[in-house]
């Protein structure tokens, strides 16, 4: 059995605050804005989801690594996406006959800087206090001055745009060929669980990188559009956003995801901000104004939509209302077939409340 490394780690906030702990993954430095997510389970399709990307994550469930990795079925992309990693306690030791390997390990192999022995409580108490903002974490450089130099080149997420750098470079598709649905899916970093969303429900989808054009998506002539979820700041993408304006022009269905329902609202002229704190975990609840019906979901967005400016767009409606903070989480335009959601309806490892959306957009596809 391998023994726990107990070497010394720091972790440094933008406003100077230290918190010292021990390393894990990989000896070195790392920085990026630090966000925290309440999940009790799914740590490995957090780390490679593509919406992580830049970020430093802080799981509030106290225990990470116990149940190991499995390479194949528990990615949510091709590799680790996130910065860097703050847990409480950290298991090298994993007990699941069905995993392929330790979360150390994978860490190594990716590498990827952790600190553990944090007390998680005061830091997310912290930050939510003081809102969200940069981080450095070192397991090599033990001296917070050096640190907070080098952590003041670490760039601010507002106005960062980062899908161009996790998208897939070539045009691949999934599911069958057969199928009676064809999507057009702009890939601003999607999950493999949202496309196994998609073909689960017979669509056959055609994934294209964030900057394609339009007039590529259309050549294809696919029956709907779906864009994707990603990392960055939405305000940042204008090409998205034309490309968005294009696809509703065609009066196709179109289906929107977190990032894909900020790209949405900035088409239909509304805007998005940078929230205090964003929301990441599983228990999120949200209303969906349509039925009355209450979702419990999945989440992981740190901007959000204006809901402010929704009252001067008669052609834009709230279906969705997040019941801790009311703020605005899914939208419908009332003159095209287009809605989207800020949530995570795929939601690997769940709650799966929301899969529903899946079967609407396919609905209004078949219709
Ligand atoms: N999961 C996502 O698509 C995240 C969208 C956006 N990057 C945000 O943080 O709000």
């Amino acid at each position: 059995m391998k023994h726990m490394q107990q070497r010394e780690a720091l972790l440094v906030l933008q406003d100077g605050s230290v918190f010292r702990g021990l390393a894990l993954g990989k000896i070195g430095t790392a920085g990026g804005e630090i966000c925290f997510n309440t999940g009790m389970t799914g740590y490995q399709e957090i780390y490679t989801d593509p919406s992580y990307y830049g970020q430093v994550i802080i799981n509030t469930t106290s225990h990470i690594g116990n149940y190991g990795v499995l390479q194949s079925a528990e990615q949510e992309s091709g590799g680790v996406k996130i910065r860097a990693m703050v847990c409480n306690f950290f298991s090298q030791i994993h007990s699941r006959h069905l995993a392929d390997g330790s979360l150390q390990e994978y860490f190594e192999k990716a590498n990827i800087v952790g600190i553990h022995g944090v007390d998680t409580r005061q830091l997310v108490r912290y930050i939510r206090d003081k809102g969200v903002m940069n981080c450095i974490i070192s397991s090599e450089i033990l001296d917070p001055e050096i640190l907070l130099a080098e952590l003041n080149k670490v760039p601010d997420m507002e106005g960062l745009e980062l899908s161009s750098e996790v998208c897939t470079k070539e045009i691949y598709e999934v599911g069958s060929e057969d199928a009676k649905v064809k999507v057009a899916v702009l890939d601003l970093g999607v999950k493999k669980s949202i496309l196994s969303n998609l073909t689960d429900r017979g669509a056959y989808c055609k994934v294209f990188p964030a900057q394609t054009p339009f007039s590529e998506l259309a050549a294809w002539n696919p029956d709907g559009f779906f864009i994707s979820n990603g990392p960055g700041d939405p305000a940042a993408m204008p090409y998205a956003v034309e490309t968005v304006k294009q696809a509703l022009e065609t009066d196709k269905p179109l289906f929107g995801i977190c990032l894909g329902h900020q790209i949405l609202s900035l088409a239909s002229g509304i805007s998005t901000y940078k929230m205090h704190n964003g929301h990441r975990g599983l228990n999120h609840p949200v209303k969906n104004l349509i039925t009355g019906r209450c979702e419990v979901t999945s989440q992981n967005h740190g901007f959000a939509v204006k809901g402010d400016e929704l009252q001067d767009h008669a052609n834009v409606e709230v279906t969705h209302l997040n019941l801790n903070d009311k703020t605005i989480e899914g939208i419908r335009r009332k003159d095209k077939p287009a809605f989207s959601v800020q949530y995570h309806p795929e939601a690997s490892p769940g709650p799966h409340d929301s899969r529903y959306l899946f079967d609407e957009f396919v609905k209004l596809i078949n219709e």
